[in-house]
């Protein structure tokens, strides 16, 4: 993006947005218009000092964050809430943002991060993190300087949201309540056909090979196509091809030749391994896995791949038809723990799509597979597949824990369930163990027991690799706190903290022409407990600060995010 367009932003304020249902041209206001907040403002006012006059959009006098939640719970501290739970201040914003250090001049292009940053319809709070609607953020990076934005995402769910003033569509643990018999019976009809899902994409975004940005969720209907520049809502990626299904893995594997994902089949238990190439929307199935335990898939949030295989993990949260018809959530929202039913890793060959090895492994709980790669001996044959993920100890705990109210409600006690990272070793050999292994693969304590949301060098996909970034704990904490790099030769963890900070993913970006794993910078957006916010460059290698811009407000908690090049 060229400096000089700045102003034509600044002009751009309160464009039409394009609807994905109603083709007619509403404005759009900046600011929030679902009901009357009560309470009092608590971001503090931008600084001018603080960035150049580039913003699009001011907050308006009128809006203030939503309440704090429902009367179920409420926030324990009596303050307000920490800016990483609290739904964004307006519905979007663009400028340039004063850097404090040095931003390399290598980096060239676009950091685009998803996440659901809107968790309110007027006076009607959402419960759980993952409900909230879909905010799109952009970090241009060029000649060393950071252009910001942020964005709602018009998904056909947050357009219903904001017109009729109330849930439409059924997210992640809400769902709208039918007024009557009639519409209940609509409601399940709807659930069916998929018609009453959610495609509110606030989950990730990623970057295909042909050059198309998704944002996505669980539901296949939220694929939503967006202009990486502007951040509009381009209109939906439909799939063109007859594979139907409802659902789909929230983190394909993405590169620039291929788009692989997994399609879970609550019918006959098992999940479909489909690919799509750049400049298609036809998925072409490479394979089917059957599953081996439980009524239902077990739940697949991502998955890896090896070089030569994908990864299939079968986990015992399963999906549960019941509680997909519940409109109230249970302590578990649409799953099931079925430890009697147990773990499984499948493992298919990526050309042929046959099964080579189906093992039983110990109970896990993971949202997040971090990469695999295919172990060899000394006569470089391939014995084993390693597979790590982000693992919650096998414990459930983390998906309630993740409730707004909890997240709300820190009071200085540590709740964070304690997560590894967990490394599975499935072995190859047809005369090798049925079991497959999962051990820590660094001491827990390296990273304050907390681990997830993790990001690696792209170049390694799939290869044997050394270095993992990721969000760990200082505790007391009850969400993770730090940012973490993890060294799995050396056994050790590299940590970034700041008092009240809660940051977002690290992105790892290599260095163009870069020959060490480690060569590049680590992107991560951090919402601080007093109301403000930043964008974090840290060294790839050295983990250290290199640079850092104050957003005018703190952004709320974001998910997954991607790297867009400079074409
Ligand atoms: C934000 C995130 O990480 C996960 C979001 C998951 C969603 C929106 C899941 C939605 C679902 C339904 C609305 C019904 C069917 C099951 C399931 C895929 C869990
Ligand atoms: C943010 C998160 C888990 C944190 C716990 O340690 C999980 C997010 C999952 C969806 O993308
Ligand atoms: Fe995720």
């Amino acid at each position: 993006m060229a400096y000089t367009s700045l102003s034509a932003m600044r002009n751009s304020i309160c464009l039409p947005n394009m609807a994905l249902s109603d083709k007619s041209n509403k404005h759009n206001e900046f600011c929030f218009s679902f009901g009357n907040h009560k309470s009092t403002p608590f971001f503090k006012s931008p600084r001018s000092d603080h960035f150049t006059l580039t913003n699009v959009a001011t907050p308006s006098p009128s809006v203030a964050p939503p309440p704090s939640d429902r009367p179920e719970t409420t926030a324990t501290h009596g303050g307000p809430h920490h800016p990483a739970w609290t739904s964004i201040l307006q519905d979007r914003w663009e400028g340039e943002l004063l850097v404090q250090g040095q931003i390399p001049l290598w980096l060239k292009g676009t950091y685009l991060r998803n996440g659901p940053g809107l968790w309110h319809i007027g006076d009607y709070n959402f419960r759980h993190l993952f409900d909230g609607y879909a905010t799109i953020v952009k970090l241009h990076f060029e000649n060393g300087r950071l252009v910001a934005a942020h964005r709602q995402l018009e998904s056909q769910a947050y357009q219903a949201a904001k017109k009729h003033q109330k849930l439409c569509y059924r997210e992640f643990s809400e769902a709208p309540t039918p007024s009557n018999f009639l519409a209940y019976m609509g409601e399940l009809a709807g659930l069916f056909s998929g018609a009453s899902l959610t495609d509110n994409a606030s989950t990730g975004v990623v970057k295909l090979g042909d050059g198309r940005v998704v944002c996505l969720t669980e539901t296949q209907k939220g694929s939503i196509v967006i202009d990486p520049d502007t951040l509009e809502t381009l209109g939906r990626f439909e799939y063109s091809d007859t594979l139907g299904g409802l659902i789909h893995s929230a983190h394909p594997i993405v590169t620039d030749s291929e788009f692989l994902t997994l399609l879970p089949d609550l019918i006959r238990p098992g999940y479909l391994v489909v690919r799509m190439v750049p400049g298609s929307n036809e998925r072409k199935v490479i394979g089917r896995v059957n599953c081996r335990g439980g009524p239902a898939p077990g739940w697949v949030h991502s998955f890896p791949v090896t070089e030569h295989y994908v990864v299939v993990p079968e986990m015992p949260l399963r999906y549960c038809a019941q509680n997909l018809l519940r409109a109230e959530p249970t302590p578990l929202y649409k799953f099931e723990w079925h430890p009697e039913s147990k773990a499984f890793i499948h493992v298919m060959c990526r050309s042929s799509g046959r099964i080579v090895r189906s093992v039983e492994v110990p109970l896990f709980i993971t949202f997040h597979f971090i990469n695999a790669y295919e172990e060899e001996d000394e006569d470089g044959r391939v014995r084993a597949i390693i597979a790590d993920c982000c693992e919650h100890n096998a414990d459930v705990s983390i998906l309630d824990g993740l409730r707004l109210n909890s997240l709300r409600s820190f009071n200085g006690q540590d709740t964070l369930p304690d997560a590894r990272v967990g490394r599975f070793r499935i072995p190859l050999d047809v005369d090798a163990s049925e079991y497959g292994e999962l051990e820590a693969a660094l001491d827990p304590d390296e990273h304050g027991r907390g681990m997830d949301m993790c990001s690696f060098n792209p170049n390694y996909l799939g290869k044997k690799y050394r270095y993992a970034y990721a969000c760990g704990a200082q505790r007391p904490c009850n969400f993770p706190n730090t940012l973490t790099k993890l060294d799995f030769v050396e056994k050790k963890a590299k940590n970034w903290h700041e008092e009240g900070a809660v940051p977002s993913e690290p992105l790892f970006v290599a260095r163009p022409g870069a020959t060490e794993e480690d060569d590049g910078v680590v992107i991560s957006i951090i919402s601080e407990k007093n109301g403000e916010g930043y964008a974090l460059l840290l060294d790839g290698s050295s983990f250290e600060e290199i640079a850092r811009a104050k957003f005018p407000y703190a952004l709320p908690y974001g998910l997954h995010g991607c790297w867009v090049p400079k074409r």
